[in-house]
Formats: structure tokens, C-alpha cells, sequence
């Protein structure tokens, strides 16, 4: 992987995407499973301007030889034939168990994780049908920041270094003000 680091393979499953209201927090979803070491989001739902912004912003900031994003009918069935490949599917839910209870057991796994966020109320079937349900605490906030703090959990901050070789665009960082360079 880009510059040397190699993250533990995980994507993301975003529940039950409604066009007309969740445009901006699913793009966020996607932003942030890109920019924090995912390597994929599938959308439930039908959207082609999202993926197509998605992509956008893939090309110009990088992964778009690799980072996948596609919307699927049926999340169930993506949950039930990851399980039966061998992945990990890890729901997250106020609900759950407190990630920092989990993070070792995860972070032992060498199969693809499925990491799933919610929207609207989620079906009862997940609860069940998953392989962890897990908290970023016992309080209801948000999938955006709930994913985020998984990622970061997960890759140990490692995320954070990792560079996009294959994007148009490198900022180059500022004590103040903005620079932005053209790639190759
Ligand atoms: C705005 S919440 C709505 C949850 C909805 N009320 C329910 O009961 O399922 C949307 C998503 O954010 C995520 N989320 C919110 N708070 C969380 C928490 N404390 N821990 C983990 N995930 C959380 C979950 O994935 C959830 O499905």
C-alpha cells in the first residue's frame, strides 16, 4: 500500500441510503472510510450522483485504483455472504459492546472486516446476524464520527500517515494558509 503501509483490509456498509435526506451524511460515510484506511463503501440504495461524486473526489485526492463504492440492493445479503466467505462483520451501535473491550480480538483477525453504520432505525435482524455489535460508547451521536473512531482505533493512527499515490492533487502542510500541488 502507499507508502509503505499496509492496513488491515476493512469496508463499509451503509445502511438504508434515503436520496432525499442522506446525501451529505453518506458522503461524509464514504470521505471518511477513504481518508481513514477503508477500502470500500457499499451503499444500500440507489444513487448515481453520490457515487458519482464519490469517484470525483477519488480522482482528484486518490484511491480511485483501488477504493470501491457501489450501491447494493440488500444489505442483508451482503452481511450473510460476507459471513460465509470467512469475513468479520462488525455492526456499530450505541447499543453494543464498548469497542475498547474488542479492539485486540479485531485487530488478531486477518480476513476482510465489513464495517456497518446505520442511518434511519436498523432493522433487529443486524443484531443478530452479525458477528460483533460494538459501541463507540453508550451514547447515540452519529455514523460519521462513530466510523471514524473505529478506523482510527483499528490502524492505531496509522491512517493518518498514509499518503494517496495515485491522486491529482497533494496538499503540502501549513503552519498557516493553504498549498496545494499538482501530483507527478
Ligand atoms: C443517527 S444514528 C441512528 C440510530 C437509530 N436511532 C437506531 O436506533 O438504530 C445512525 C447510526 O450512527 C451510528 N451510531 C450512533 N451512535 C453510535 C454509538 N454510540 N456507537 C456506535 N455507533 C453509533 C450507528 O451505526 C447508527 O445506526
Amino acid at each position: 500500500m502507499q507508502n509503505g503501509l499496509r492496513l488491515k483490509e476493512a469496508y463499509v456498509l451503509r445502511l438504508s441510503h434515503r436520496p432525499s435526506r442522506d446525501k451529505r451524511v453518506t458522503t461524509h460515510v464514504a470521505l471518511v472510510a477513504r481518508a481513514f484506511g477503508a477500502k470500500g463503501v457499499f451503499i444500500e440504495g440507489e444513487d448515481t450522483h453520490l457515487i458519482d461524486s464519490i469517484k470525483k473526489a477519488t480522482e482528484v485526492w486518490g484511491g480511485s485504483s483501488y477504493f470501491k463504492v457501489e450501491t447494493i440492493s440488500d444489505g442483508k445479503s451482503l452481511v450473510s455472504q460476507w459471513r460465509n466467505k470467512g469475513g468479520i462483520t462488525i455492526h456499530l451501535t450505541m447499543y453494543g459492546i464498548n469497542v475498547c473491550e474488542k479492539i485486540k480480538e479485531l485487530s488478531s483477525f486477518e480476513v476482510p472486516l465489513l464495517i456497518i453504520v446505520g442511518s434511519e432505525k436498523v432493522d433487529s435482524w443486524y443484531y443478530h446476524n452479525v458477528d460483533f455489535n460494538l459501541a463507540i460508547g453508550n451514547q447515540p451521536h452519529s455514523e460519521i464520527a462513530a466510523l471514524a473512531i473505529f478506523l482510527d482505533r483499528l490502524y492505531k493512527g496509522l491512517e493518518l500517515h498514509y499518503i494517496f499515490e495515485d491522486s491529482k492533487l497533494r496538499v503540502i502542510p501549513q503552519e498557516a494558509g493553504k498549498k496545494v500541488v499538482k501530483n507527478g
